[in-house]
């Protein structure tokens, strides 16, 4: 029987996809296309809306359809609402919205006391695999003589509404965990003075329609070292959004990570 799954913000540039590979996908069965009430596309098709032809499914804010497993990309709000859809129907829930506040941080934690939750900021698997390798690198270079200093550089779309990206603060907050570090700055200007070795440093460029890049940077006295991940377009990030949902649902309640979707 394939696994029923609903999308939240079904019409965004990665609702659109996950409609698209979620319709297609036989071991998935795509019952429910949640979006705003005030989108200009609500209560359109969502294949239509897609791109992929009439799918016979609409955009809406409620259904009677029961699902096993709820997809999340869409805003803080929208969040929300996910977590309480996932909450009522009892369903798994695939949180991949980033700029989260701590009260929606919070409401995840606690809705994962009775729900399975796959909680990340990136599902895609390189990205995954990276931030493996950046605790790796974290771990090797922590004592380094003359430190290692740590810059992460991420690139997005002009859309994107949160800086820097959720995948970044990840690649941070992993990095200083390894090498001790408590200290974030976001760019510098005028004149901050001799970078001490305490800090790890985040730099979020805004260009045209990149689907997501990030370089983190180990800087060494006499070498440096780079590490970048890069989309070529959304689906990597749809494709293991996905297969977490397919993962998670029928899971006991708890916090799960792309690493045990990916087994990592
Ligand atoms: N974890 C990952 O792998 C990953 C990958 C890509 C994007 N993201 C994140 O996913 C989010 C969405 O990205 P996007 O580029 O698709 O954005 P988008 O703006 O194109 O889409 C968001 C959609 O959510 C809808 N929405 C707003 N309020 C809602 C509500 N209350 N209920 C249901 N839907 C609602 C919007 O109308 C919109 O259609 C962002 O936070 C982004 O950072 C995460
Ligand atoms: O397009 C976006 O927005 C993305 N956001 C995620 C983040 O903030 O980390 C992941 C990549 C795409």
């Amino acid at each position: 029987m394939p696994i029923t799954i609903a999308i939240n913000g079904a019409a965004g540039r990665m609702g659109q996809r996950l409609v698209a590979l979620g319709s297609e996908d036989k071991s998935l069965e795509l019952v429910a296309c949640f979006e705003y009430s005030g989108h200009p596309k609500f209560g359109q098709d969502a294949g239509d809306v897609a791109g992929i032809g009439e799918l016979g499914l609409h955009l809406v804010d409620q259904t009677d359809e029961t699902y096993e497993a709820i997809i999340d990309f869409s805003v803080p709000e929208g969040a929300h609402a996910a977590i309480e859809r996932a909450v009522q129907a009892k369903a798994a829930l695939v949180m991949a919205t980033t700029g989260l506040e701590e009260q929606h941080k919070a409401k995840i934690r606690e809705a994962a006391n009775v729900i399975p939750i796959v909680w990340a900021p990136s599902m895609s698997t390189t990205v995954n695999l990276t931030m493996k390798l950046c605790e790796i690198a974290a771990d090797a270079l922590k004592d380094i003589q003359g430190g290692a200093d740590v810059e992460i550089m991420e690139r997005h779309h002009r859309y994107k509404e949160d800086s820097p990206s959720g995948t970044a603060l990840r690649f941070g907050e992993l990095i200083a965990n390894k090498m001790g570090i408590t200290k974030h700055i976001h760019g510098r200007e005028g004149r901050p003075g001799k970078r001490p070795h305490d800090e790890i440093a985040y730099h979020a460029i805004r260009t045209g329609d990149n689907p997501g890049e990030h370089t983190i940077i180990f800087g060494l006295l006499g070498e440096t070292m780079e590490l970048t991940v890069r989309a070529s377009n959304r689906d990597c990030y749809a494709s293991g959004a996905l297969q977490a949902a397919k993962f998670a649902a029928g899971k006991k309640p708890g916090l799960y990570s792309m690493n045990d979707v990916l087994g990592l």
